[in-house]
């Protein structure tokens, strides 16, 4: 009788054999299907990852978010930080990657994050506690494999317990059994021609008095305060799927050629937080930022692989001198970054605080 427990039991070296062995074995699976989610369930995330000012400095140089404030005291103390905090890319970031495991490792796509809201800077050596409470849960007409699922997550410091970062995020998630649906159209267009402004302005300079100048032009003359940004990023193998793992991101979609080969994309794809940083980079390097300050209606249209480019375009869309601090203003952007075919891969909506004047 043969002794299973011997290791020449079996001979790997011939392909067919193991192949049937491959065949017969159950897989231990990792991360959840759609059916494990319920409306109401907390789910306390447990890798707990210590924010680090390598890490923000890596996030930061990579997604070309080179902003001194986050690396140089004077810099920080310059934009009323008491102390040099990670960069808010990265924190959030790291606050969503410790949760794939939990929620999203199983596959499928990011579709969309809402309500991103930052309570407090984080500074390095912050060890993170994260929860996320499920709030929607519903099949997907259009794909029937799939249901899609929203969660609330809040990351806090876990040593002063004060809450960091807050934000609802929805995903496309795969069922264990495909339901039964009418399997609707997948990504039909609206029919009809493009509506677009007569003319497209941009801000003189990089201060809320400029894009508010800019937005008041606009008004007058029925224009739109809308530009592109010239710097590219073109996704390398560090961004797609360095970045996601050093964030603890364990999303297959990232870092496994083998498994994604089948997938709609047919390759590994970039974690939308990098896709984002690298298009909100573009912006910054537009702007005098004082403050990142909110996050809304962010969609991730379309797949980034290696080898694609981002870019980023702005549009703004509101100036409020009452908000913040009296240095700055509160600007509303709607970013979209795209890719070298110039299709949308992300769009969203930013609040940020930006300088008046230096
Ligand atoms: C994995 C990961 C992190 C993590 O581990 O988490 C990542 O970083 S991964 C990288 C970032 N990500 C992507 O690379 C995805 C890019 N994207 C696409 O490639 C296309 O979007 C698509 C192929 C997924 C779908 O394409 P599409 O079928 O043409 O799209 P749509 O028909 O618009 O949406 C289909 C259904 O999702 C509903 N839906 C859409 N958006 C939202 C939203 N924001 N909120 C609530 N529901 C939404 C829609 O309502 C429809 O629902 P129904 O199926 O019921 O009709």
């Amino acid at each position: 009788m043969t002794d299973w427990t011997d290791p020449d039991a079996v001979d790997l070296s011939d392909g067919e054999t193991f192949d049937a062995l491959l065949d017969r074995a159950e897989t231990r699976e990792k991360g959840h299907f759609f059916e494990f989610f319920a409306e109401g369930d907390e789910l306390v995330h447990d890798p707990g990852l210590r924010l680090s000012q390598h890490g923000s400095e890596q996030w930061m140089g990579q997604t070309l978010n080179h902003d001194p404030a986050y690396w140089r005291a004077d810099a920080a103390r310059e934009r009323d930080y008491e102390d040099v905090p990670v960069h808010p890319d990265y924190l959030l970031a790291c606050v969503m990657g410790i949760t794939v495991e939990d929620l999203s490792e199983k596959g499928g796509y990011f579709l969309g994050r809402d309500d991103v809201q930052f309570h407090r800077p984080a500074t390095p050596g912050t060890l993170l506690a994260v929860t996320s409470t499920v709030v929607d849960t519903r099949t997907s007409s259009s794909r029937p494999k799939y249901g899609i699922v929203t969660w609330e997550t809040e990351g806090r410091d876990r040593e002063t317990g004060e809450t960091l970062v807050t934000y609802r995020r929805t995903n496309m998630i795969p069922r264990r059994e495909p339901a039964a649906t009418d399997g609707g159209a997948v990504g039909e267009q609206d029919a009809g021609g493009p509506t677009l402004p007569d003319t497209l302005l941009s801000p003189d300079g990089e201060h809320f008095a400029d894009f508010q100048r800019a937005l008041d032009t606009a008004r007058e003359e029925q224009a739109a305060v809308a530009y592109r940004h010239e710097r590219g990023r073109t996704m390398d193998d560090q961004l797609v799927a360095g970045l996601p793992l050093a964030t603890l991101n364990t999303a297959r979609q990232h870092h496994n050629r083998d498994e994604m080969a089948d997938s709609p994309s047919g390759d590994i794809v970039a974690y939308g937080d990098v896709t984002r940083s690298i298009a909100l980079a573009h912006a910054r390097s537009d702007e005098a930022t004082y403050r990142e300050h909110r996050f809304a209606d962010e969609r991730f249209h379309d797949f980034v692989t290696l080898g694609d480019t981002v870019y980023g375009f702005t549009r703004v869309l509101d100036c409020d001198p009452d908000a913040g601090p009296e240095r700055a203003g509160a600007v509303t952007f709607e970013h979209v970054a795209f890719n070298q075919e110039q299709t949308p891969v992300y769009s969203g909506r930013r609040t940020a605080l930006i300088q008046r004047d230096t």
